[in-house]
């Protein structure tokens, strides 16, 4: 697949002009992206946003329960199906291949902002640790899975992950390299360290109440379907490569699955 397809003219100022074009809607996804991971961090936590996972008036219960459910489906289903190498190939076809990560980035930011804008509170509480020292324990741990997230998506490429990487090597006018399979860090005891602490983050609450335990059970149940439909492809992608280290390193604990 090459970079030049994408560009309707071959005069060096229209392709210019194109990258250009192609460089300022990767570096506004990522931004966007960025806001989106932000917000997630304070919508979960309750901290500083202004609109959390619990806040708002609070609907009947089936209106909410509906409501919510669709805002998670339609993240899964962009989410899951934009991340298909079928759809991929698709994508490259009609568009640039080097705005195909911004895009879905992009795409995943704008629903998750959706769902934190439209997310109906269920405020009756499921658990709730009155004891500070622990409340605060596990607040921490909370904290720690967003951590853990974040420092992941640097050991894999972070800016490769978030179509930066792409939109800049082609605005250089270069190939991007093929994506490398990659085992530092945390690889090496884990398969799925970021989405580990997705898990960590959703659950590690002091305050659980049904709306949070709703979106924390469906995202986690989501993550499962993710990692089935991921390792699919990267065993497409990488073969023996990854059945082997499949063998080698557990799913999310180590020592257990
Ligand atoms: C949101 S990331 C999640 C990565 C991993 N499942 C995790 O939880 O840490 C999904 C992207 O990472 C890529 N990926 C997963 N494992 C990888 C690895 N070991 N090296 C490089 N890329 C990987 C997948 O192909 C996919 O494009």
């Amino acid at each position: 697949m090459s970079i030049t397809t994408d560009t309707a003219s071959p005069s060096p100022l229209a392709s210019f002009a194109a990258r250009s074009l192609a460089l300022g809607y990767g570096a506004v996804a990522y931004l966007i992206f960025l806001g989106t991971f932000l917000y997630a961090i304070g919508f979960v936590t309750r901290y500083v946003v202004p609109k959390t996972i619990d806040s708002g008036a609070a609907a009947s219960t089936p209106t909410a329960l509906l409501i919510n459910l669709l805002l998670m489906s339609a993240f899964a289903v962009q989410h899951s199906g934009m991340a298909r190498q079928g759809f991929k190939r698709l994508f490259v076809r009609f568009g640039s291949p080097a705005i195909e990560r911004s895009t879905y980035v992009l795409l995943a930011s704008l629903i998750l902002l959706l769902l934190f804008w439209q997310w109906q509170p269920m405020p009756r509480m499921v658990w709730n640790i009155e004891r500070p020292v622990l409340a605060n324990v596990v607040t921490a741990i909370g904290f720690a899975g967003w951590l853990i997230v974040l420092y992941s998506t640097f050991l894999i490429s972070h800016f490769e992950l978030f179509g930066l990487t792409q939109v800049v090597t082609h605005f250089a006018g270069r190939m991007a390299a093929p994506m490398k399979f990659k085992t530092p860090g945390l690889y090496r005891l884990i398969r799925h360290p970021i989405y580990l602490g997705f898990i960590i983050a959703f659950w590690s609450t002091p305050s659980m109440t049904v709306g949070h335990l709703l979106f924390a059970a469906v995202t986690t149940a989501y993550i499962f379907v993710g990692i089935y439909l991921e390792e699919r492809d990267l065993v497409a992608l990488f073969g023996d490569e990854y059945r082997k280290y499949r063998q080698r390193v557990a799913m999310l604990l180590p020592g257990l699955f």
